[in-house]
């Protein structure tokens, strides 16, 4: 199938101009995707709780805060950036009754639309510009001039427009500079809720952790293990950024190599891909949207405990110890 691939020639901004944009919540990619479109030249809401300490970091950021109450009423667009177990509370108790024919309503995430936990009026667009990176990096890249590649997609196009309003956000937030692909809200959803699972955050969470667990327990010093599983991956994860897994075989040793491709297949095995077609399989069938939705509701009980029980993860000991002995390496986090 051809991708349909747009840059930063096939997006007009000036059909934002003259247009409202409310960006509700001031998170990851709050902050960074409402600092982009204003620097891009467009007038930016950002909608936030009263009492909110994230209310006085935007105003310093040089950008106009209200209620999320009053900036739907404000805007002619309204950007979904607050965490998907909340927005749909939030959508029906503060944003619908702002929404007048002809605006838009804007996710970075297909959730809440995919698993009908915000069923849209018909009289306004729908469209996402997903950017493929943290809300860190999608302000970083875009301060450097680069851009992180996204996605967009339209749900619902009740102005005959959607598609070139998601093209012009695209292209404020950044994203046009390196390459906006066209996908669907089901696609972006499945795909984006897979990878973070299993793969991404999930599966190297999980290596990360198992492989220093034996090594301690097998009897080597934790420090020694945290280098070996966990402070290198970096160096190796950007090998195959830049360059592929070719390029990361090839900066590797032989020896390297020729473990890494005999063993690796035993280590992430038919059992592990069972796991992931069963992981895929929940993500498909609604059955991990339903768990999610409900431990929102439950006030994320699971969350804040498996949150705790990482934090005391002896590789995380470790590693906060080490990389306090290694002041150049920066976590990004602090960043605006
Ligand atoms: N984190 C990422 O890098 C990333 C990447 C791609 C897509 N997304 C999507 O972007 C969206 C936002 O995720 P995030 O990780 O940036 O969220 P986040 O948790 O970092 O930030 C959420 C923001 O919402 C605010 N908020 C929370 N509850 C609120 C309420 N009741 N009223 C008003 N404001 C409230 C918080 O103060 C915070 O500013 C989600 O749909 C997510 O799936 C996130
Ligand atoms: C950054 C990720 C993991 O790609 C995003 O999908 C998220 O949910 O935070
Ligand atoms: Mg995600
Ligand atoms: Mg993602």
């Amino acid at each position: 199938m051809a991708v349909n691939m747009y840059y930063d020639k096939d997006a007009d901004l000036s059909i934002l101009q003259g247009k409202k944009i409310a960006v509700m919540g001031y998170g990851s990619q709050g902050h960074a995707q409402a600092q982009n479109l204003h620097d891009s030249g467009l007038e930016v809401i950002v909608g936030l709780r009263e009492g909110s300490k994230r209310w006085r970091q935007a105003e310093e950021d040089g950008l106009k805060v209200m209620t999320v109450k009053e900036a739907a009423k404000a805007a002619d667009v309204i950007q979904m950036l607050l965490p998907d177990e909340t927005q749909s509370q939030i959508y029906y108790e503060e944003i619908e009754s702002g929404l007048e024919p002809g605006n838009a309503l804007v996710f970075s995430h297909g959730f809440n639309i995919h698993y009908n936990q915000i069923v849209p009026k018909k009289d306004i667009d729908v469209y996402m510009v997903a950017p493929k990176s943290p809300g860190h990096l999608v302000r970083r890249t875009y301060k450097e001039g680069h851009g992180v590649p996204g996605l967009i997609a339209v749900y619902q196009d009740a102005t005959g427009m959607a598609k070139e309003l998601a093209l012009a956000h695209a292209k404020g937030v950044g994203c046009t500079r390196a390459g906006v692909f066209e996908t669907t809200f089901r696609e972006e959803t499945e795909t984006d809720l897979f990878g973070e699972q299993v793969d991404l955050c999930g599966g190297v969470a999980s290596l990360i952790k198992t492989a220093f667990e034996v090594l301690v327990e097998a009897g080597y010093q934790p420090e020694m293990a945290y280098f070996e599983t966990t402070h290198e991956l970096k160096l190796i994860v950007d090998l195959i950024h830049e360059g592929g897994l070719e390029k990361m075989w090839y900066s590797v040793s032989n020896t390297a190599e020729y473990g890494g491709m005999t063993v690796g297949p035993k280590v992430i095995n038919e059992l592990s891909r069972e796991a992931m077609y069963e992981a895929l399989e929940r993500i498909q069938n609604g059955e991990f949207a339903r768990e999610f939705v409900l431990e929102g509701k439950a006030n994320r009980p699971v969350l804040t405990s498996m949150e705790r029980l990482d934090r005391e993860h002896p590789v995380e000991e470790v590693g906060r110890r080490l990389r306090a002995m290694m002041p150049w390496l920066n976590s990004g986090l602090n960043e605006k």
